[in-house]
């Protein structure tokens, strides 16, 4: 059987969709698969992300083409796909997952705590700010575009004196660039960071049943909770959430945080149980933040993001 396969052209969505088609080569060796590159909005509007108005901006268009059956199924970065999907479409693999923690890249080597006072951090993400804002008041954050390799290239070109990005990133990549972790306390990543979501029709068996063969069981219910929290919270570009989840023998334990727009607040609610309640698990913690006021918090974020724009 020939498959054809969604993704977007950037080096990291065909590095991990090169790696899925390894995966199910060795557990499907009589299929033949063939990538064929889509471009998203998020690719070609060159705006700070999360001032698109548009969940899935690095996603829709390829999702469109699995409906419409113009590919059998499409590979994502996990955390740009929506948290509900259209009807017809199914989350139909997830497998094993990258570290999912961010790291910090800076020209000299500096670490996030060592960068001199006053340097200028990229990122696109409104977490991501927030999150060196709270450890380091002192910097100044602004918005970068462009995929991996372009950002690291602002760094040692210095455009920017230090980068924010995921480990998982550079992992796929296979770049060898000096960079520190980032712990997950002071940066806890975004729903489904370092995971892939495969994305298929829902009625169609046959790709299901091939696709299932390098589903990951444990980082499938990890995600799930972590998820389960976005559909009750807005969270990914458009509003500073992080969440995580770790599956421990037959138990799983999810930390979600969630920011105020200038970062001095911070919600983080600790949810765990049996990991076969993963989405309940990610519900109770949508639940409590909200009872902890976490709807206050997003409402002046439109002010800070027409702030945003002009930097
Ligand atoms: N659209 C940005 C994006 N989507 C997925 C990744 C990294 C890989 C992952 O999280 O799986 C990145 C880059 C980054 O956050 O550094």
């Amino acid at each position: 059987m020939k498959y054809l396969i969604g993704t977007r052209g950037s080096q990291l969505s065909v590095a991990q969709t090169n790696w899925v088609v390894s995966e199910l080569k060795s557990e499907n060796p009589d299929s033949d698969y063939e990538i064929k590159t889509i471009t998203t909005k998020g690719d070609t509007d060159a705006r700070p992300l999360f001032t698109i108005n548009q969940k899935g901006i690095f996603e829709k268009e390829i999702d469109k083409a699995v409906a419409e059956k113009q590919v059998d199924f499409a590979v994502h970065s996990l955390k740009d796909v929506p948290s509900i999907l259209p009807d017809d479409l199914i989350l139909g693999c997830v497998p094993s997952r990258e570290p999912y923690n961010d790291i910090f890249i800076s020209k000299n080597g500096d670490t996030l705590e060592t960068i001199p006072e006053g340097s200028t951090i990229g990122t696109s993400s409104l977490r991501r700010v927030v999150q060196v804002s709270r450890k380091r008041p002192d910097l100044t954050v602004k918005n970068i575009r462009g995929n991996v390799e372009t950002r690291i290239k602002k760094v040692q070109d210095g455009t920017f004196d230090g980068i924010v990005l995921a480990q998982a990133g550079i992992n796929r990549l296979g770049v060898n660039v000096k960079h520190t972790s980032l712990s997950t306390i002071d940066f806890p990543p975004s729903p489904g960071q370092g995971a892939l979501g495969i994305v298929c029709r829902k009625n169609d068996q046959i790709t299901i049943s091939m696709l299932k063969k390098i589903e990951d069981q444990n980082t499938r219910l990890a995600v799930e909770s972590e998820r389960a929290l976005s559909e009750f919270v807005d969270s990914g570009c458009r509003f500073p959430v992080g969440a995580f989840a770790q599956v421990n023998g037959e138990n799983l334990d999810l930390t979600v945080v969630a920011y105020s727009i200038d970062g001095k607040q911070a919600l983080i609610v600790n949810k765990s149980g049996p990991k076969s309640n993963s989405y309940q698990i990610g519900k109770e913690a949508a639940d409590e933040l909200q009872r902890k006021g976490v709807n206050d918090l997003a409402k002046d974020w439109r002010a800070k993001l027409d702030e945003w724009n002009k930097t």
